[in-house]
């Protein structure tokens, strides 16, 4: 193993009783687990479709299929160096959010084309994973406005936290950007990547072939004005920007750098960001993959009160139920949707 490539190599820098296969594997499977968890305690509609390939997909995890009004949206993207994992392992966080709050969440875990997909040919490269996230939010809105959803909340884990900032730095009309980002309240970026050139140079690369016009589209860090461009229109959304202590250094470096890269840019910006990006957590004994996987009880969930503000309580709510089974999508063209079919339309898009 070269120095590059161990450098970016999360799994060489845990402090546990694990090799780095172990690691890895281990981490697959508690995810896994709490994911199958969700699945038999929860209410779940499988395989909403939001792009163009059939692993443009999402799952929909709440506590009944009646969403009363005003429940939060908590949206999952998971890691595995756009290489591994899936929505399949990407819904252990489901029961313990739907369990922080009396209405529960509406929790998604999405599936994204990887890059070892050689099946999906364009659309499993750097570029076509990366844009797919524009169809990814404009379905969440989609859905969310139809649940009533009070807010959106990501969390982003490794890669998944590459392209969750990846799809709040992405070109959008500008007459769409204000919907698009209006729901959004907080983002959670865990040990995430927002430059690519290093990975360019490791065998991290070898499914990617990153070319140099990617690596500058595509890295979140080099695209920040972009990001404030767009977070301006959520609803004073908190960037979180989290990571462990036994990360390679490297990853803690990535944390840093996009901190201060937005924070740079944020000063810059006339008028206020409309967004705010608290210090970095740096999350004591936790390393790239139990700072995710224990998101769920114990150190970052007393964090999560904060991720849902007042509606933790909210009692006086109109709480007219939403039926789940109605945003059913199959092959539906969600581009195509707009936000005033999604307000309007009184049959809705979806069939079942
Ligand atoms: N080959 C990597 C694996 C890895 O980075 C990873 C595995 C599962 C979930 C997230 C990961 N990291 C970034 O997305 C390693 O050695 O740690």
């Amino acid at each position: 193993m070269t120095p590059l490539d161990k450098a970016w190599s999360p799994s060489q820098w845990i402090h546990r009783d694990l090799t780095p296969q172990e690691v890895v594997l281990n981490h697959q499977s508690v995810t896994l687990k709490g994911s199958e968890l969700a699945r038999r305690n929860l209410y779940c509609k499988a395989n909403v479709r939001y792009g163009a390939t059939a692993k443009n997909v999402f799952d929909l995890y709440t506590t009944s299929p009646n969403v009363p009004t005003g429940c939060p949206m908590v949206v999952y993207i998971h890691g595995g160096y756009w290489q591994y994992l899936s929505k399949e392992e990407s819904a252990f966080l489901a029961p313990s959010l739907n369990a922080s709050r009396p209405d529960g969440v509406v929790f998604v875990a999405v599936d994204y084309v990887l890059a070892s997909e050689k099946e999906h040919e364009e659309h499993a490269s750097m570029a076509g994973i990366y844009s797919a996230m524009q169809d990814l939010l404009r379905a969440l809105n989609v859905v969310a406005r139809k649940l009533n959803c009070s807010a959106i909340h990501f969390i982003g884990h490794s890669a998944g936290a590459h392209l969750l900032a990846g799809m709040c730095s992405l070109d959008y009309p500008s007459d769409q950007r204000p919907w698009l980002f209006k729901l959004v309240k907080s983002l959670w970026l865990v040990s995430g990547v927002y430059e690519l050139e290093p990975i360019r140079h490791t065998y991290v690369n070898e499914p990617l072939q990153l070319s140099s016009a990617e690596v500058e589209a595509c890295s979140p860090v080099r695209q920040v004005e972009k990001f404030i461009r767009n977070m301006k229109n959520s609803s004073d959304a908190v960037v979180h920007i989290v990571y462990g202590e036994f990360e390679a250094p490297t990853f803690e470096l990535e944390s840093l750098q996009y901190f201060h890269a937005l924070k740079k840019a944020m000063e810059e910006t006339t008028g206020g960001a409309g967004f705010s990006v608290p210090e970095p957590v740096k999350v004591s004994g936790r390393d790239h993959f139990d700072v995710i996987d224990d998101l769920k009880n114990n150190h970052v969930l007393e964090k999560l009160p904060k991720m849902f503000g007042e509606d933790q309580t909210a009692t006086n709510r109109t709480k007219t139920p939403t039926g789940l089974l109605g945003i059913t999508s199959q092959n539906c063209d969600l581009r195509e949707v707009s936000l005033r079919d999604v307000v309007d339309a009184s049959t809705y898009i979806f069939t079942l």
